[in-house]
């Protein structure tokens, strides 16, 4: 419903018309009976409307421009004041002729003729009855026809479907009254004051937002019920489109509110601001990092983001927590080298000089490394392989990144992963989190302050997964050579090329690196070292480097080999040389103790000063001890820190055939023990056992030095000699030591592990050593030097090893069983 047309009011005011102009529109019944009564004329002059219908019983105000239609508006007011109204069937044509006019229209009363101030002449109409042209019987100067009556059908008073239809009308124009903005809320006064269906129905249609065709079509529909139901749905599309185009607005209006509000409240701001003193950016500080950004060779992207990111932080009031954050991280950028390379050094001698340098032995492992550098070289397209050192603690892999890094020539940063479990450790929390940072590998690479340094990543082995993201998956992202050229920091927001970075990652287990991470990286195995190695080390590295921390010279102390062999037997015992790092600080620090108290001391120590100064040698417990028990039996294990030695003990007391197991053990080496037992069971008549036994006795096997858990199939060969050697009460072999897995059929399989268990049965003097013959390719991969002294045994079967292992002697004191 538009407002111009709603009761045709908009521009007059009541002053305007007479106090007895039919101006106050029809309301009741009985003035629609009124109208229906009053007969036509036979002709009437035909006032044609360009751009409205006008219905029976509605006030409109026309404006007459034309002079066809002045002249006819002026007869007709001078005459009877009654002209038939007809719309116009396209409301361009500036002439109409009979036939531009449509075949209906309404007859009206003149109610006030208003001259306007632009000339034309605004005429207060109001519609009586409907009519139709008979014939226009004169064109000049006016339309006139001859018409006659459209008589409205009427439905009877009580039709409920009618009833029901006006109902539906009056709450609609209500619902449309109550949307439509611009519609005054005058007009539900109005709907609800109308009695007269007919009138209402008029009203309704005259004031309906439609086309002048579509009212036409109304107009001419002469029952009142079809009349209202056309009118009625027409209402309804109405009423559609203003719930639509209200839903549109709020919306549109709910946006523009949130603007304007961020817009007043910045404005707010600045002004607190500018109170409070701040003014505009510091632009020294914007010229002096404009002027380092020239430095930096960013490409094109990076430029542009930091260009971008630099005229923001323009934009911002220094006094502001984001002024700062933004100037952090502006910084990071000048600070982290792009593409900046250092050149590799690939003098191949040179860097295996170095690597000796650093370190004694590890000649494998060196070898290794000079085959990967000339790799390197010769594909000169700095994509850096990763590295994986593993092997015991303390046996220098991350002192051999080091001088991976100096035989290169390349920066040397390190982060140690252990215990890691937030991914943004390794990618950094977003900018916009309070305290943000860069991750641990942005971090770094601005302290080399080169793009293409040596990086060791410590501890791969350690990486947890947390609940804050899987540091493994970034670890992979970082590893990837296919991908870590784009690695992405959050704190960063940009992608990074890590491509021309060297990893070395350490570790000291493979089982526990994330598989993924570990086909990413070439391992390479660094075992422990012997006791003779070790005098080495502590003579070469380590007493120099120690005297050298503790401001001494080799003139101030000298440790002989035949001391450096105690100390190392006698109070370490590991598979690297930390702990004997650490005793020798303790011997360097006894010397400078004595040289700043000026007290006299032997510069040369002896075996008793290293007693003096160390304390009595500690137990040795992985010491091999005899072999003068029943079931007791030397096993070969390996741990995460290198291999050792363990005893597996068993015994048997009066019971039922129970089999208990104790000591800090795995779920295998529980099995292994039942398969042991089963395997004896079966075959007691070929050990001589008398079968009773089993059920006359329980057996308990413990397995001493319950601190470090021990897993695994291996001690299984070991289980089973203490077993034979238990219920037979035969002695074992002397000095021998086994590993070897066992199955239910009675086969012996290889293990793995063997470098550090050899290591470790020479620490203890084992002599004589029962591998599986599948091993026998670990023992060929291993230097001669370090099997020197021992004797191999190798086996298939269990019966191999019960026929190496076991006796003919019994024990002192056997069992009679
Ligand atoms: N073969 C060697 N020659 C000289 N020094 C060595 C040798 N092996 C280890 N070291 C020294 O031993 C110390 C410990 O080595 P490092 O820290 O590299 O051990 P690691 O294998 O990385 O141990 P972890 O697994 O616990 O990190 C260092 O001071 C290192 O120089």
């Amino acid at each position: 419903m538009g407002k111009q047309k709603f009761l045709g009011l908009d521009s007059l005011s009541f002053q305007d018309f007479d106090e007895n102009s039919e101006l106050i529109p029809l309301m009741t019944p009985e003035d629609e009976e009124l109208i229906n009564n009053e007969t036509l004329p036979e002709s009437l002059p035909i006032l044609p409307l360009r751009n409205t219908v006008l219905f029976p019983g509605v006030v409109i105000p026309i404006t007459a421009g034309r002079d066809t239609s002045i002249k006819l508006i002026n007869d007709a007011n001078k005459g009877g004041k009654v002209v038939g109204v007809v719309a116009q069937k396209d409301e361009a044509v500036e002439n109409p002729s009979a036939n531009d006019i449509y075949k209906a229209g309404t007859v009206a009363r003149i109610l006030k003729v208003l001259k306007m101030p632009d000339g034309n002449t605004t005429v207060i109409i109001q519609g009586k009855k409907r009519f139709e042209i008979k014939k226009v019987i004169q064109e000049k100067p006016y339309l006139t026809a001859t018409i006659s009556d459209l008589p409205e059908v009427k439905p009877e008073t009580q039709n409920e479907e009618f009833s029901a239809i006006i109902d539906s009308i009056k709450d609609l124009s209500l619902d449309i009254i109550k949307e439509s903005p611009n519609i005054p809320s005058e007009a539900s006064f109005a709907i609800k004051n109308i009695e007269s269906n007919s009138f209402l129905v008029n009203f309704v249609s005259s004031n309906m937002n439609l086309k002048v065709d579509e009212k036409q079509k109304l107009l001419v529909i002469n029952d009142l019920k079809e009349r209202a139901l056309e009118t009625l749905k027409f209402m309804n599309l109405e009423y559609q489109k203003l719930e639509l185009k209200n839903d549109i607005q709020s919306k549109v209006q709910s946006d523009m509110n949130q603007q304007q509000r961020e817009y007043f409240l910045h404005q707010q701001m600045k002004t607190i601001q500018e109170e409070l003193g701040g003014g505009v950016s510091s632009g020294e500080e914007i010229e002096e990092m404009k002027a380092r950004a020239k430095k930096k060779k960013w490409d094109k992207k990076v430029k542009a983001h930091f260009d971008k990111e630099l005229s923001k932080m323009q934009r911002m009031n220094p006094q502001v927590a984001e002024y700062s954050i933004q100037r952090n991280y502006l910084d990071l950028f000048l600070d982290l080298p792009w593409n900046e390379f250092t050149q590799d050094k690939f003098d191949l001698k040179r860097a295996m000089k170095i690597l000796d340098r650093d370190h004694f032995g590890l000649d494998d492992v060196k070898k290794r490394i000079i085959e990967y550098l000339a790799v390197l070289k010769l594909r000169n397209d700095m994509k850096s392989p990763i590295l994986c050192l593993y092997g015991p603690p303390g046996v220098g892999k991350t002192s051999l990144g080091k001088s991976i890094a100096e035989a290169l020539g390349r920066e040397y940063v390190r982060i140690s992963l252990g215990g890691l479990r937030d991914e943004s450790e390794i990618r950094g929390h977003r900018k916009t989190y309070i305290g943000a940072m860069p991750g641990r590998i942005i971090q770094s690479l601005k302290k080399a302050q080169t793009s293409n340094p040596v990086f060791v990543l410590d501890e791969i082995d350690k990486l947890s997964t947390g609940n804050q993201g899987d540091p493994s998956s970034a670890m992979l992202e970082v590893l990837d050579p296919e991908q870590n050229n784009e690695f992405y920091d959050n704190f960063l927001e940009m992608g990074y090329d890590l491509s021309k970075v060297m990893f070395v990652a350490t570790a000291n287990s493979l089982n526990t690196i994330q598989p993924a991470l570990r086909d990413r990286m070439e391992i390479i195995n660094v075992t422990g070292y012997t006791i003779e190695e070790k005098v080495e080390i502590a003579k070469r590295h380590l007493l120099p480097k120690q005297l050298k921390e503790h401001g001494l010279d080799s003139s101030n102390l000298k440790i002989g080999k035949p001391q450096l062999e105690k100390i190392v037997e006698g109070y370490t015992r590991e598979s690297g040389v930390r702990g004997l790092e650490k005793q020798i600080a303790k011997m360097v620090r006894y010397a400078a103790k004595n040289i700043a108290m000026d007290e006299d001391y032997n510069v040369k120590v002896s075996n008793e000063d290293v007693v003096e100064i160390l304390g009595s040698p500690k137990l040795e417990r992985d010491k091999y001890e005899n072999n003068n028990v029943a079931g007791v039996v030397t096993g070969l294990a390996w741990t995460r820190v290198g291999g050792d030695i363990l005893f597996i003990e068993s015994i048997l007391s009066k019971g039922k055939g129970n089999l208990s197991i104790t000591g800090n053990l795995g779920k295998v080496m529980k099995e292994s023990a039942t398969i042991a037992m089963e395997y004896i069971k079966s075959n007691a008549d070929k050990f001589e056992i008398n079968p009773e036994v089993f059920e006359k006795y329980n057996v308990h096997i413990h397995v001493p030095e319950g601190a470090t858990p021990k897993d695994g199939p291996s001690a299984g060969v070991t289980m089973l000699t203490s077993l034979v050697s238990l219920f037979t009460q035969r002695k074992v072999k002397k000095s021998i030591a086994m590993t070897g897995e066992i199955t239910l059929r009675g086969k012996v399989l290889p293990v793995g592990g063997i470098k550090e268990k050899i290591l470790a049965a020479k620490r203890a003097r084992i002599k004589e050593i029962l591998l599986c013959e599948d091993n026998k390719r670990d023992i060929d991969e291993i230097k001669p030097e370090y099997l020197k002294g021992l004797t191999f045994h190798y086996v298939k079967d269990m019966s191999d090893v019960l026929d190496i292992a076991i006796t003919n002697q019994k024990v002192k004191n056997a069992k009679k069983l």
